[in-house]
């Protein structure tokens, strides 16, 4: 509320002008009756008819200022709300995003901002109603200290439904708020690209739409009960307010028949008990504002608490930028590493199926145990083992999307938890095995690597990543929309856009889950030449899975376990007939991993050497080999298809 102090006081203004002539119209009108009528003098009723008339007019120029201001304050506290969840929310962790269902979360940002909105704008109002109520009670004291007393006599009855209807609506309004959140959540999982797909496949609509029937049930219920709570208190005051206007003229016409005072004076007491009344109304619907925007206010606060996992340290320094110069080694020095706790990282109201308290403290199992292994400055790593090792979870750790339970992770002798998030952000490059892209152009998608990149540059990362004759195909070229419901990218386009946004981030060290998916030749090649241009002269993190690979790889590391188990070159621990050997005989030695004989030399290079694609940019292609061992395995003849032959990275420089 601080930046919003100004905006309180001018509010604070504009009620006293209110106020004023709220209290001053009844004595307008008695002195028209008093003076003017009984008296027979028609210049002072044309004159102060006059002025009521004028005054009326002010009254609704500050009301509609009121209504402004306030909407102004309670819109700018949104505002700020909901820009503050969002900044928080991206600074949580993966493990927040892969609990969190999406539809609860937006509608905690949409629904629960808004409606705190809506409720502190009305607590502005009603807030200032509180200095019309004391002016007219001290004017009608004034006038009349007896039927003063009987109206003030009656507003406990106005008070207290007040206060048991405001809490009855509190709950509800949480009922409300939480079933709607879940008709959100199913809406939107169920219905992106994914879910329709697999409800299409396997799913059963009959049991999915009455699940939805339920929900929506609940919304109906909840807000049938809600309607009547929040129109039972306005029912009920209305009604006291008529009681109790009958009774002051019953009793003031007496005093007036008494003589105790005149007709004016009675008028102008019934036109006070109606603007008593009706801030006394929104006086005591304030509570239930109050409580209905602490619901929202709550429910927004539960995020906002939300410790995110991974900060920045305070005096954090920054990894040196990725300018060209030297790339940096990757260190682990005994890592240990479990996923952290539900617990610590979402929150029940945001699971669709949340698991019970006990199990969300519960500690999970460790995943990687006293890992400690270096990847050389510019050379490529591969990382290879049995399904469910730990290899995804390693790199992982290299982004610092997690950070390890114990041990160290360090980027050119750099603690990753000492470093600032953006520098290692502008060092590390991921691709993972499905790349994501926005619902955007691929210039869009492109750019979110590097904003600033000209025309020139995007296009020479797609031809590096020979997806330059697909973009150059395409009716839109780098206009058209791709991403959840834009053009459909095959696997391995993706995976070619994905390096060609790598490219153009340029980053030293990338992080790379190569592609499972069974390409045919082509793609294969496409990529393989893609890859070499991307991991040139980079320290890169691989998890392998196609032998070409594995097989250029600097070093290799065998993760079962969570556990480096074997280390070396392909040659070393085939030679070394340990678990490496046994994977490549049972995995990567197969059709389709583009290694094929036994020897492990064969056609491997067949994938390497491709028939070119035309016109795609060449800069991998056209390399010069240098020594035969740039042909993988050593097996393609020195200047066989030379221009054609992929280089190793590390011999580049
Ligand atoms: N978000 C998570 N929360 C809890 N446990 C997880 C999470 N992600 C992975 N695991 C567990 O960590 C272990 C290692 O998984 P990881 O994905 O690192 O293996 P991997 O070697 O990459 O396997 P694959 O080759 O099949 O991708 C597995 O037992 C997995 O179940």
């Amino acid at each position: 509320m601080r930046p919003h102090r100004s905006a309180l006081f001018l509010l604070l203004a504009v009620t006293a002008v209110d106020s004023l002539i709220i209290v001053s119209t009844p004595l307008l009108l008695m002195k028209i009756i008093d003076d003017g009528i009984l008296r027979d003098d028609m210049a002072v009723v044309t004159a102060i008819a006059l002025v009521v008339a004028g005054l009326a007019v002010v009254d609704a120029l500050a009301q509609l200022g009121q209504s402004y201001i306030s909407g102004r304050i309670g819109q700018g506290v949104s505002h700020d709300l909901r820009v503050e969840t969002f900044k928080h929310v991206q600074r949580q962790p993966m493990a927040f995003f892969t609990r969190t269902q999406i539809g609860l979360l937006a509608s905690r940002l949409n629904g629960d901002v808004m409606l705190a909105q809506q409720a502190l704008s009305t607590l502005l109002t009603s807030a200032t109603s509180a200095l019309t109520v004391v002016l007219v009670l001290a004017e009608m004291f004034y006038l009349s200290w007896l039927i003063s007393l009987i109206a003030v006599g009656m507003l406990p009855l106005f008070v207290i439904p007040g206060i048991y209807v405001g809490r009855r609506l509190q709950r509800y309004s949480r009922e409300q708020m939480q079933a709607n959140g879940e008709l959100g959540g199913i809406i939107s999982e169920r219905f992106n690209a994914g879910g329709a797909m697999l409800a299409k496949l396997y799913g059963r609509p009959r049991e999915e739409a009455d699940a939805f029937e339920t929900r929506a049930r609940t919304v109906r219920e909840v807000g049938v009960v809600w309607t009547v709570y929040s129109r039972l208190s306005f029912i009920f005051m209305a009604l006291l307010a008529s009681l109790t206007t009958a009774l002051v003229y019953g009793v003031g016409g007496g005093l007036v028949l008494n003589d105790v005072f005149q007709i004016g004076t009675l008028v102008a007491l019934a036109a006070l008990l109606g603007r008593l009344y009706g801030p006394i109304t929104q006086l005591s619907a304030m509570q239930s504002n109050a409580l209905t925007a602490m619901v929202s206010f709550d429910r927004l606060f539960e995020i906002l608490d939300l410790k995110p996992l991974i900060e920045e340290s305070p005096d954090a320094v920054a990894l040196p930028a990725p300018d060209g110069g030297p790339a940096p080694e990757i260190e682990f020095e005994g890592v240990s590493f479990r996923y952290p706790r539900a617990g610590d990282v979402s929150l029940v109201s945001l699971e669709s199926s949340a698991l019970s308290p006990a199990e969300r403290e519960k500690e999970t199992a460790e995943v990687l145990h006293d890992l400690s292994f270096r990847a050389p400055a510019g050379k490529l790593t591969a990382l290879v083992g049995p399904s469910g090792g730990g290899k995804t979870t390693t790199t992982h750790l290299v982004s610092r999307l997690y950070d390890p339970t114990s041990g160290t992770v360090r980027i050119d002798g750099h603690d990753l938890r000492d470093v600032t998030l953006d520098s290692l952000r502008d060092v590390v490059g991921v691709v993972s095995q499905d790349a994501h892209f926005y619902h955007d152009t691929i210039r869009a998608n492109l750019l979110y690597a590097r904003p600033e990149a000209t025309e020139r540059e995007l296009l020479d990362a797609c031809r590096s990543a020979r997806i330059g004759d697909l973009v150059a195909s395409l009716p839109s070229g780098l206009d058209t929309v791709v991403g959840d419901r834009g053009y459909r990218l095959s696997g391995g386009e993706k995976q070619r856009l994905a390096l060609a946004r790598l490219l153009l981030k340029a980053p030293s060290v990338v992080v790379l889950d190569e592609a499972t998916a069974h390409l045919d030749s082509e793609s294969e090649a496409a990529i393989q030449r893609a890859l070499t241009i991307a991991l040139r002269n980079r320290t890169s993190l691989v998890i392998a899975h196609r032998l070409s690979t594995i097989r250029e790889a600097d070093q290799i590391l065998v993760i079962d376990g969570g556990r480096v188990r074997e280390s070396g070159t392909h040659e070393e621990l085939l030679a070394e007939g340990g678990l490496y050997a046994e994977l490549y005989h049972t995995q990567f030695n197969r059709p389709g991993t583009n290694g094929t004989g036994p020897d492990g030399g064969g056609h491997a290079h067949e994938a390497l050497v491709p028939t070119p694609v035309p016109g795609d940019g060449d800069l991998a292609a056209r390399q010069p080999v240098v020594g035969g061992s740039l042909a993988l395995g050593g097996t393609v003849p020195p200047g066989a298809g030379g221009d054609l032959v992929v280089r190793r990275q590390s011999e580049e420089h």
